[in-house]
């Protein structure tokens, strides 16, 4: 083992949060970073051309290609978790939608204990991170952040009538989700600028990098924080087949993911003390929520089987394919600039609820099996159906010491009988879309699961057996007051009882917003900036 040298601030994860922390972290010029990245450099054609991505989910140069392990709510079945392994992290493999969530999350967030994280305070912080290209109250958007923000080139004829269909059932179109309400149907707003994708690493790190107090470390595998009592100084890990520590003369942030961070933790005998023993690890600080209170949404897909009009499916094959290749390469633009999801629709479950509780994308390709992957080869749509909220929660665990094996990851998806309840009512309602004029004329027929599966029992059937993931994972380092062992950092991203770290990424996040995560990552990166450097926090926004 090497001492290698020491910096003011070691960032573990070059991520989605990861990225902010270090770049903002690197504006100031006020102390030097090092950011330790298990995965390497980020030049593969699947990060950066949207429609590409696919050929990143799967490929164990870009993605920790985890699993989840088995439950009753898969049938029994253990689901490829992708996570980004490579600058950008998962940020960097994701599929560019921009979604922030519902307003009342966050102030839900705030009243379990977690003061300054209430709506009004963070929305600055979303707006800090942005660069909103396109129509947008800026009460709500920012116009020159570091993160670019756009909408879909043109719009797309199937798309028109979903939106349509949705309005003859009382779904307005939203002309901006993640302003004053969530509530309607819209085209998804997306991390892509000029054809491109928008990586936090490229917006945030390499900028960083550039400055020259920043240095980055690619291929470096963290096996455990360096604690001296109750204080981390320093962290381990190995690079080339080496071992080495590099020290932190102020603080680590461990910005390792929703898998990664509470792993580290466990590594380093920060946990459950039982079940740091059961893995052969030896506790060194009592801390029982670390790796509990796993969330993600957990979708089942629905496709249609088109007529009448084109789908992506038939536009990147054969000749047709050519052609998207050609307009992609003179104008970035077409089927290779778009995001594997076309439009969010946000619904209830039931009318009586105060705020929505489902969701239902659509988008006019289909996939084998429900996953980003090769398309049908039937012009086909899919409709991907979730609950916004589910009450389900599951865990992260070390099985041993080895820090190269991954640890078990069980969300416990559709364990709780509302979340059953709930993604049955989105499928229902896709359904109902779905026959709606104008759409229904272009429905040749629904193709999976298909008519006969009728009932709620046969709906609830094709979710468990064919559901996925929709790769939000989050939670597993909660904030929260120390008093509640569930939490495991405070309201400054802390981490109770320890001195000299805080956890920056979506592990910290208590209750799932009605959103996807990216966003989310990108605002705890830039408080967690502001904590560590002592900022007092920008001023909340009068609503
Ligand atoms: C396929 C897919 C599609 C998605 N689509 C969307 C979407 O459209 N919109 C959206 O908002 N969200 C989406 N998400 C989710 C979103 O991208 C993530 O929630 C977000 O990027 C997580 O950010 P993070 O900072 O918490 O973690 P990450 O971005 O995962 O960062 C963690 C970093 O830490 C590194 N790391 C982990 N362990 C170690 C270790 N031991 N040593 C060194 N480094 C380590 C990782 O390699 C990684 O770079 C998607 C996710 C996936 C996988």
């Amino acid at each position: 083992m090497t001492t290698d040298d020491s910096f003011d601030f070691v960032v573990i994860g070059a991520g989605s949060a990861g990225s902010v922390v270090a770049g903002r972290l690197s504006e100031t010029n006020n102390g030097t970073v090092c950011v330790l990245e298990a995965g390497g450099h980020d030049r593969h054609l699947a990060i950066h051309v949207p429609a590409a991505v696919v050929y990143a989910l799967g490929n164990p140069k870009l993605d920790w290609m985890f699993r989840t392990a088995p439950s009753e709510g898969t049938a029994g079945r253990s689901i490829l978790q992708s996570r980004g392994k490579v600058l950008g992290g998962t940020g960097a493999i994701n599929g560019h939608v921009y979604t922030r969530g519902d307003a009342s999350d966050f102030d839900g967030w705030a009243a379990q204990g977690n003061p300054g994280w209430g709506y009004a305070e963070v929305l600055p912080y979303f707006k800090r991170c942005e660069r909103r290209v396109g129509p947008g109250d800026d009460t709500y958007r920012g116009r020159s952040g570091p993160f670019t923000v756009t909408d879909i080139d043109a719009p797309e004829p199937l798309c028109e009538a979903f939106m349509e269909a949705a309005g003859t059932l009382g779904i307005p179109r939203n002309p901006d989700y993640n302003g004053a309400t969530q509530d309607g149907i819209a085209y998804v707003q997306r991390s892509i600028h000029r054809g491109r994708r928008v990586s936090p690493a490229r917006a945030y790190l390499f900028p960083a990098i550039r400055r020259g107090n920043t240095e980055v470390r690619t291929d470096a595998h963290v096996q455990r924080l360096v604690m001296e009592g109750r204080r981390v100084v320093g962290v381990a890990y190995r690079k080339g087949g080496q071992d080495h520590i590099v020290r932190a003369r102020r603080e680590v942030i461990l910005s390792a993911g929703a898998v990664g961070s509470p792993h580290i933790l466990q590594l380093s005998g920060i946990g459950n003390p039982e079940r740091l023993r059961a893995a052969g690890l030896t506790p060194l600080h009592a801390l029982p929520g670390v790796g509990d209170n796993l969330q993600d949404h957990y979708a089942a897909r629905m496709v249609l089987r088109i007529r009448g009009a084109k789908t992506i499916n038939e536009r990147v094959r054969s000749l047709p394919l050519l052609v998207e290749l050609a307009r992609y390469a003179l104008f970035r633009k077409g089927a290779l600039a778009l995001t594997p999801t076309l439009l969010y629709c946000f619904g209830k479950s039931d009318p009586a609820l105060p705020r929505g509780d489902i969701q239902v994308s659509f988008t006019p390709a289909s996939y084998p099996g429900g996953v980003w992957s090769g398309l049908d080869r039937f012009p086909g749509a899919t409709m991907a159906c979730w609950q916004q909220r589910p009450l389900s929660r599951g865990h992260v665990r070390a099985l041993s010491p080895d820090p190269m094996q991954a640890p078990e990851i069980q969300p416990n998806y559709l364990a709780e009988e509302t979340d059953r309840r709930a993604i049955v009512a989105a499928m229902r309602l896709a359904r109902k879309i779905a026959g709606a004029a104008p759409f229904a004329q272009y429905v040749e027929a629904e193709s999976w699961p298909g008519p006969t599966a009728a009932s709620d029992a046969a709906l609830l059937e094709h979710a468990r057996k064919n559901g996925n993931t929709t790769y939000h994972l989050m939670g597993t380092c909660r904030m929260g007051p120390a008093e509640d062992p569930r939490n495991v950092v405070n309201h400054e991203l802390r981490v109770h009882g320890i001195a000299g770290l805080r956890v920056a990424d979506t592990s910290i996040i208590p209750d799932m917003p009605a959103a996807n995560t990216n966003a989310s990552a990108l605002m705890i990166g830039e408080r967690a900036a502001d904590f560590a450097l002592g900022r007092s926090a920008l001023p909340p926004i009068d609503l």
